[in-house]
């Protein structure tokens, strides 16, 4: 043998939704590596549209047995301000979703100038008011030349009970200590995402890429979490919270098995940051003239990586479906049943 080491490698077809994903490649060191791309393939598309169509069937189907038991149909109450158009289309399909999952949801919506007062009494009303389970005040809130809302102050004063989106200080806190109440829908549908999609990243290198309050900070506190705290799907990643100022980025999310692009910046993941090989999620919406386009430059990434989500069809539409799920938990639990 000349002293060399052997590998024994045992290859694995893996695949999502039917469609082959690629091979893992379980060597004699007990190493797991999706390796795609040395088959010479594109990445698989994963594809978050039809996830989250499976996690809204899931939801609708118990939330028919609560009705069947004999309570009242969750409601999850939904608050606008302004005019953002985004803004107005997130609600609107909310509202859809709602209606297909069999939830009550309704929208209150609130001129740009209407100010703190009255959203603070409007938040207060809906925390009182037995009959509204979930509340979400849409963000971003709007800025005039009249009026800055304080959005910390607004969103901290959502009954945490009903606090659907998980943004309120208790939930996070909650989260933080690996026993959250909710999850955040984002970076839950991520999770989800990747445990329906059968791609571990257990003791593998994530870089998350943005540190906001609504995905990045979660992202990271939940793929760090152990087995079965943030739910059993994905857990045991090591984790990098990267942000607009990690000294050479590129190296950072070059490390990474798994890639997770929030950051806001269209198409700044580019092919030479991403490890061959390598999961790419793209949490990025941004509008580019008329097209949406990620934070990732997707056409040159899918070339190198194995697994890389679309934007379009990728992670959005699984924000709504968590937000579904989070509703009939909330109702559940004020309920008791
Ligand atoms: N209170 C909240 N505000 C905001 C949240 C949130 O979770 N809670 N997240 C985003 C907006 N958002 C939901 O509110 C959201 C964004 C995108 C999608 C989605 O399905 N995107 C589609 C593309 C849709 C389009 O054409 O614009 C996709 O990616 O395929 C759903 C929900 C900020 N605010």
């Amino acid at each position: 043998m000349n002293g060399e080491s052997t590998r024994t490698i045992t290859i694995k077809r893996i695949s999502h939704y039917g469609k082959p994903i690629g091979y893992r490649h379980l060597t004699e060191q007990g190493c797991d590596e999706l390796t795609q791309h040395e088959a010479n393939m594109t990445a698989v598309i994963l594809d978050g549209k039809q996830v989250a169509a499976e996690i809204r069937a899931e939801t609708a189907k118990e939330v028919a047995d609560f009705v069947a038991g004999g309570a009242p149909p969750p409601c999850l109450t939904a608050v606008l301000v302004g005019e953002d158009p985004a803004s107005q289309v997130y609600v609107r399909n909310k509202a859809r979703a709602c209606e297909k999952a069999g939830i009550d949801g309704r929208t209150h919506r609130l001129p740009a100038d209407a100010g703190q007062d009255e959203l603070m009494a409007l938040i207060a009303e809906l925390n009182t008011d037995t009959n509204v389970n979930g509340i979400l005040v849409q963000l971003p809130l709007p800025t005039t030349d009249a009026v800055r809302y304080d959005e910390r102050e607004i969103l901290d004063a959502i009954d945490p009970l009903k606090d659907v989106d998980a943004f309120s200080p208790v939930n996070v806190g909650l989260l933080m200590q690996g026993r959250p109440r909710f999850l955040p829908c984002t970076p839950h549908g991520i999770v989800q995402l990747l445990g329906r999609s059968n791609l571990s990243v257990a003791g593998k290198k994530v870089c998350v890429v943005g540190r906001s309050d609504i995905v990045g900070k979660p992202m990271a506190m939940m793929l760090a979490q152990k087995t079965g705290a943030c739910g059993p799907e994905v857990a045991n990643a090591t984790v990098t919270l990267a942000h607009s100022r990690t000294a050479d980025l590129a190296s950072v999310c070059r490390d990474a098995d798994c890639l997770i692009a929030a950051v806001g910046r269209p198409e700044m993941i580019t092919a030479d940051m991403i490890k061959p090989g390598a999961i790419v999620i793209d949490v990025g919406i941004n509008r580019v003239g008329d097209k949406l386009v990620g934070d990732v430059a997707f056409d040159q990434a899918k070339e190198v990586a194995s697994a890389i989500t679309p934007v379009p069809g990728g992670v959005g539409p699984l924000t709504i479906a968590m937000l579904l799920h989070n509703t009939l938990a909330a109702a559940k639990l004020q309920s008791g049943r």
